[in-house]
């Protein structure tokens, strides 16, 4: 098992079929898969270097599942996160109480985990405003009550998604005193290729 640097910790949390995956995957590989949807089944890895901050750091993105019967699964995977991407979609209003009850936890138990809010699927209001079930801000009144970052993104059109993950990697770098890299323990990150799909069924 050979492990790779991981500098920040970065949790997708949210419920299931918001897009996280797709998101991870647009920010990740550039591209969205389409075809029937598959539900990630427990969680997924994968690790992103980038220039920021004059130096290099590697997001270690873990993309969890968003079906209630992994929630103890995704408990496990936020441990030790330094920044949580909490995911809903835009045309569904149900997906925004989740974003609640995922920042509850986290304000509960992983105080020093920065939070973003992320409204996904933007694209699916392009043609049709009245899609739309969460208003834009509403979404701002309340993350400025829990001092998180807000936007909306689409994985499908690419819209914001680099924009966020630049962000998560600028206030690692602005904001945390740098401690020593975390090691990726039991994950061999030279085969993050063949396990990220793996883990999507
Ligand atoms: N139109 C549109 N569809 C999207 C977008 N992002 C994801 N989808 C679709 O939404 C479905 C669910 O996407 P996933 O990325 O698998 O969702 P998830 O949140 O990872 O779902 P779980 O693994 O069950 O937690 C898939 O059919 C995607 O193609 C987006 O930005 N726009």
């Amino acid at each position: 098992m050979s492990g790779q640097r991981v500098d920040v910790k970065v949790v997708m949390l949210g419920k299931e079929s918001v897009g996280k995956t797709s998101l991870v995957e647009r920010y990740a590989h550039h591209r969205f898969l389409q075809g029937p949807y598959q539900n990630t089944i427990g969680a997924a890895f994968v690790a992103k270097t980038m220039y920021v901050g004059g130096r290099n750091l590697t997001l270690g993105i873990w993309d969890t599942a968003g079906s209630e019967r992994y929630e103890a699964m995704s408990r496990i995977y936020y441990r030790g996160a330094k920044a949580a991407i909490v995911c809903y979609d835009l045309t569904d209003s149900s997906s925004f109480d989740r974003v609640k009850f995922w920042v509850n936890e986290l304000q509960n138990f992983e105080e020093n985990c920065r939070l973003y809010i992320c409204g996904n699927k933007s694209d699916l209001l392009e043609n049709d405003k009245s899609q739309r079930q969460v208003d834009f801000h509403d979404v701002q009144d309340y993350a400025e009550e829990i001092k998180a970052y807000v936007c909306e993104t689409s994985s499908k059109t690419g819209q914001s998604v680099d924009e966020l993950f630049q962000k998560v990697a600028e206030d690692y770098v602005n904001y945390s005193s740098f401690q020593g890299p975390t090691e990726a323990k039991g994950v061999d990150l030279n085969q993050k290729r063949e396990a990220y799909p793996c883990c999507h069924h």
